[in-house]
């Protein structure tokens, strides 16, 4: 469990998060979404206290502050940060960056092997790093942060240059860490994946975080929305002028309709008028972004 308490960071004059204050329980994934730039790694970095807040205090487990090398070196034995690629030495193995994780995080009850093999990185995992490829060193930094076995997990990009197959192996494998109880809180641009696992998933915009979705509570916006494809935007806007509309992209938009009477209406217009391609339901979290951003 982690709070942020009244979080604010400022670069200058550039106020990147606002009194942010929020509690991310244990056994939870967080969604993290918002364009390049707004404060993700801002937000993960205060939580990890590389980075000092203007204002306002991360509490660990109830109780835990960075106050002192001391305390903060029991902090980091219950929350770590994914590594990242920069942070890869060429001239090790992947294997031996993996041994020097469980020994800095005393691990000895995970088994390497086994984790190894489960990311299918057996092939490579022998060789030195500066042979890997992007996808390849990308598997063994989420490794990595596996072996650390902490209860509070912090991924910045996780997917990052993974192919199709090896975002569905780290997404089970995110999936089995939650229900050993873990925290998870990714920060990702992937965001039909992250839908997928996230038990919430908020938003970060103008530096706050809004939510999107506590699958345990529902969509925070429940309205209901009709996503059209293959129609003219200026010809729905005729047909529905009060109700409120945007255009997805060329060939989609979408109208909101308050209750079901609406909704019903709504559909008996399109269908009169032989506009049959669409789909009734939440908005995803792509299309939300895509509304928002
Ligand atoms: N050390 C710093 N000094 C000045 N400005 C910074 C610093 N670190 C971050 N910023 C600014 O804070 C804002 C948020 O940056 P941050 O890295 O948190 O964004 P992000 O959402 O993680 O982006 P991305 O998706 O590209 O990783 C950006 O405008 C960035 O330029």
């Amino acid at each position: 469990m982690i709070e942020l308490k009244n979080i604010s960071v400022s670069f200058g004059k550039h106020q990147v998060l606002r009194n942010i204050n929020m509690v991310f329980e244990t056994g939870e994934v967080v969604g993290l979404v918002a364009p390049n730039g707004t404060g993700k790694s801002t937000l993960l970095n205060v939580m990890m206290n590389y980075l000092k807040p203007k204002q306002g205090e991360v509490i660990i487990e109830e109780r835990k502050k960075y106050k002192s090398p001391k305390e903060n070196s029991k902090i980091y034995q219950v929350i770590s940060m994914m590594p990242d690629q920069n942070d890869l030495y060429d001239h090790l193995s992947g294997y031996e960056h993996l041994k020097l994780y469980q020994s800095m995080w005393k691990t000895k009850h995970l088994k390497i092997d086994e984790l190894v093999k489960r990311l299918e990185m057996s092939h490579y995992v022998k060789k030195k790093v500066g042979s890997y490829s992007l996808g390849m060193k990308q598997r063994l930094c989420f490794a990595m942060q596996i072996m650390s076995d902490t209860k509070i997990m912090l991924m910045d990009e996780v997917m990052n240059g993974l192919d199709p197959n090896n975002v569905e192996l780290i997404s089970n494998v995110i999936i089995e860490k939650k229900e050993e109880g873990k925290t998870i809180i990714i920060a990702s641009h992937l965001l039909e994946n992250l839908e997928k696992y996230s038990d919430r998933i908020f938003f970060i915009s103008g530096g706050n975080l809004e939510l999107f979705l506590d699958k345990s509570q529902g969509y925070a916006d429940d309205s209901t929305y009709i996503k059209l494809s293959h129609v003219n935007f200026e010809t729905i806007q005729e047909l529905f002028p009060s109700l409120y509309q945007v255009e997805l992209n060329h060939h989609e938009m979408i109208i909101r309709v308050q209750d079901d009477e609406h909704l019903s209406e709504t559909l008996a217009t399109l269908i009169s008028h032989e506009y049959n391609q669409f789909s009734v339901g939440h908005l995803s979290l792509p299309d939300a972004y895509q509304l928002k951003f």
